[in-house]
Order: structure tokens, then C-alpha cells, then sequence
């Protein structure tokens, strides 16, 4: 690869990301260094683009007085993509959001060699710029609620209810399954179909929307060489061996198809009293594109609730209930989940968040994003176990399902990694592969 003078100017190296070393821009081979400089630009003008379209629709829902904040905003949002592009140093927030102290302590300790978007650590640099995006439509008078990527993410909830009634069809015959070897079986099935619905995920495909087309019980068998590594069996006792009486939480992550699996596995969890209550923990902004609010989640249930196929319906009026009863429960004030910070570092910043995640018999860990933090951005050697690389953080039991689209991943058989490398080089870039990781408390 060849370095340019842009190169020279943001200090970039023509290197891959060391082992060890934190994922960065910094290195021009990484799979950090496209995001900052071609996918992040993408996602921003596809935010531009949509305002300019959706202009008319926009003002006739928020009123004449949003006409102003609608080229406010543009133009904010064409700064900020400057400021990207050209590597400027992270600013400290405005405004008087809950998250704001937080946020700002984070970008004044954070070392000035480490303060920009092609020299910070990944995790950081991108996180900073999804709240600073955020940051801009709060600083207006009529669009503070407004979710840019709401129109995404309901074009994708409509594009996959082919694959949501297959799956409601599926699931409907096997609700009498009764011995534990049967609901072993069907757990099995369960988390694999919720694995593969991290595919479908709309900042890798840089905000063109997803959709899950494909039968998802066929993709199933077909999929099992790619998974990776593999501890259903683990997370299976963690859950049959208890009383029926624990708390199992989602850190949930994108809407649409991944939350309607979400919803399947909860489903099953409360349905035959492995689990008391289900807590979904989701986003408290707009987030890496496609990643769940509490307004999409309450959309997801209204929409299936309402839905014209009589399947859906009854399927949405379970769910409406299981919230009504308290089996589910949406946790939608924690802030910590749009944080930049890492989750070894939750005890010590946000102890209330820690604190529930305690009360919690397991936590499953949704994502990509969810697993970097979990292994704190850093490229591991990737035959590390993956509860050395989690670290000291075990608030509880907890398990990770996530699709490989970054360039970081612990627990492969050795010489796994060269061999994947060897057929294709950006493989872990791909979310063509899986990952079910479990580590004890
Ligand atoms: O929705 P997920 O699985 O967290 O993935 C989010 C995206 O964020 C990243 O972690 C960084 O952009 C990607 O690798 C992935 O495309």
C-alpha cells in the first residue's frame, strides 16, 4: 500500500494492527482505517442526503419552525464530516445532556496522542462521533427526538417479515416440545438463529438497508462451519441448571431482524420457565446505524401486535404482554451503552449499570460492538481464551453472540486464523462468521 501525503500528515503507518496493540485508524491496513476514512463519510452524507430528501415530510411532522433547524443541522453535520476527515481533535460536548460530564471527563483525560480520529483508539473515535452527531440534533428547538436512521430501520423491519413468520411457523410447532432434551435441541437452533440475525446490521453495509430474505431454519446447517468457536453447550447448563426463578438480559443490538430474534429467544426462555424475566437493554440514542431505541422496540411490538398476518399477531400480542406482565422488561436509561468506554472499565463509571447486571442470572452480550468493548478494542492473539481477554469484568455469568465484522477475535483453535487468512485476507471483516463465547462468573 502506498503512503500519500495525507498519510504523512495524520502520522498513518503502512502497517496492519500489531498484536497487542489497541485497533486504530492509525494503521492503514485495518479495518479501522477504512471505517474512519471511507465508511464513517458514507454514513454521514447518507444522513445529509435523507434530511434534504425527507425535508417536506420532516417539517409536515415537526412543524415550520424545523425548516431552520433542518439547515442548521446540515450544515453542523458537513462540519463535523470536515473535521473527520481532516483528523481534528475530539471537542468537548455542548448542551446539557445526561451523558455530557461523563463524556467530557472521557475526552479531557484522554492523551493528546490519542485525541483525534485517525489517532485515537477505534473504539473511541467512532463511538465520538455517533454522540457528536447526536449532539447536533439536540442543540435544536423541533428536532430533538428526530432519529435520523429510524426510516432504515423500518424499511428493514418491512423487508424481513418473510423471514420473521418462517421463523414464528417454526417455533409455534415446537412450543409443546416438553423433555430437556428437546428444549436442548431447540435452544441450539435458537441462539444459532440469533448469531446469524448480527448479520444483518447497517453500519457495516455503511446504512443501505438489510434485510433478512432467506429462510433462517435453512441457513442454519448450512452456517455451522462458520462458527468459530462455540459454547451453546455452556450457556445450555448455565440456563437448564438453575431454577427457573433468574433474570436473563440482552445488550442488545440492531433492530429489526436481530431484535425480532432477540424476541424469539426470550420467547422460548419465558415460555417454558427457564427464565422468570427477560431485560433488554438497549440504546438511550440513535447508534451505529441500526442499533435498538426504546422507541424501535416498542415499534417492533406495536408493529407485530398490529400486524395484517394473523401468525404475527398472535405472536406480538404475546410479547405486548410478557410486558405487561413484567416477564419482559425494556431498560432504556443507561447511558453507558453509547459510552466510549470499554466494559472493564463499567464497575468504576457507571456502578448502577454494574449493579443490575449482578441481579442477573446471564447476560447475553449481542454484537460486534458489544464484543470489542468486551475485549476493550485491543487485537488480541487470537488463540487467547476468550474469558483472559474479557478480563476482570464478570458482573455475572455472561456469553457473547456475535458476527465477525471487525478485526479482532479471541478463542479460535490454533492455526485456524492462518488458514481463514489464507483463503481471504479481510475475512474478519466480512460478518460471514461467528462466534458463541461463554465466560463463567
Ligand atoms: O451491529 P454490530 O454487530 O455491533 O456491528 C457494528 C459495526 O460496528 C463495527 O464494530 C464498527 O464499525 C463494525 O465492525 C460493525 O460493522
Amino acid at each position: 500500500m502506498e503512503i500519500t501525503e495525507l498519510d504523512k500528515k495524520f502520522n498513518i503507518v503502512d502497517e496492519e494492527t500489531p498484536i497487542n496493540e489497541y485497533l486504530s485508524a492509525h494503521y492503514k491496513r485495518s479495518f479501522a482505517h477504512f471505517t474512519i476514512k471511507d465508511r464513517l463519510p458514507v454514513i454521514i452524507t447518507k444522513i445529509i442526503d435523507s434530511l434534504s430528501r425527507d425535508k417536506e415530510e420532516i417539517v409536515a411532522i415537526y412543524g415550520e419552525r424545523s425548516i431552520d433547524d433542518l439547515k442548521d443541522v446540515i450544515g453542523n453535520i458537513s462540519k463535523l464530516k470536515y473535521e473527520l476527515q481532516t483528523d481534528k481533535p475530539f471537542k468537548v460536548l455542548e448542551g446539557n445532556d445526561t451523558d455530557q460530564a461523563v463524556w467530557n471527563s472521557f475526552i479531557d483525560n484522554l492523551p493528546e496522542m490519542k485525541k483525534s480520529y485517525f489517532s485515537g483508539i477505534w473504539l473511541h473515535a467512532e463511538c465520538y462521533l455517533y454522540r457528536r452527531l447526536r449532539a447536533i440534533f439536540e442543540d435544536t428547538t423541533t428536532l430533538t427526538e428526530f432519529d435520523y436512521f429510524r426510516k432504515q430501520k423500518e424499511g428493514a423491519f418491512s423487508g424481513s417479515l418473510d423471514a420473521f413468520l418462517r421463523l414464528t411457523e417454526k417455533f409455534n410447532e415446537t412450543r409443546e416440545a416438553k423433555s430437556k432434551e428437546d428444549l436442548k435441541v431447540l435452544f441450539r437452533q435458537l441462539i444459532r438463529v440469533n448469531l446469524w440475525g448480527n448479520r444483518v446490521d447497517m453500519s457495516l453495509s455503511a446504512g443501505v438497508t438489510m434485510t433478512q430474505s432467506e429462510d433462517p431454519f435453512a441457513a442454519i446447517a448450512k452456517l455451522e462451519e462458520y462458527i468459530l468457536a462455540d459454547d451453546t453447550e455452556a450457556i445450555w447448563e448455565c440456563i437448564s441448571r438453575a431454577d427457573g426463578n433468574i433474570i436473563v438480559d440482552f445488550i442488545n443490538d440492531n433492530a429489526s431482524y436481530e431484535l425480532f430474534t432477540d424476541f424469539c429467544l426470550a420467547d422460548f426462555l419465558i415460555s417454558h420457565n427457564l427464565t422468570a424475566k427477560v431485560r433488554f437493554h438497549v440504546k438511550t440514542i440513535p447508534w451505529f446505524v441500526s442499533d435498538v431505541t426504546p422507541v424501535d422496540f416498542r415499534w417492533t411490538l406495536d408493529n407485530l401486535r398490529l400486524n395484517v398476518n394473523a401468525t404475527l399477531r398472535d405472536l406480538g400480542r404475546r410479547l405486548s404482554q410478557y410486558v405487561e406482565t413484567g416477564h419482559f422488561e425494556l431498560i432504556e436509561d443507561e447511558h453507558f451503552w453509547s459510552s466510549p468506554y470499554d466494559f472493564n472499565d463499567m464497575e468504576k463509571i457507571d456502578p448502577t449499570v454494574y449493579g443490575r447486571l449482578e441481579q442477573a442470572h446471564l447476560v447475553i452480550f449481542k454484537g460486534d460492538l458489544n464484543y470489542r468493548k468486551l475485549l476493550g478494542d485491543i487485537k488480541w492473539d487470537p488463540c487467547t481464551s476468550f474469558v483472559d481477554a474479557i478480563r476482570s469484568f464478570r458482573p455475572t455469568n455472561l456469553c457473547s453472540l456475535r458476527t465477525v465484522k471487525a478485526d479482532t477475535v479471541v478463542g479460535l483453535d490454533p492455526g485456524r486464523e492462518e488458514g481463514l487468512t489464507a483463503k481471504n485476507p479481510k475475512w474478519m471483516e466480512t460478518g460471514e462468521y461467528g462466534v458463541i463465547q461463554f465466560a463463567g462468573k
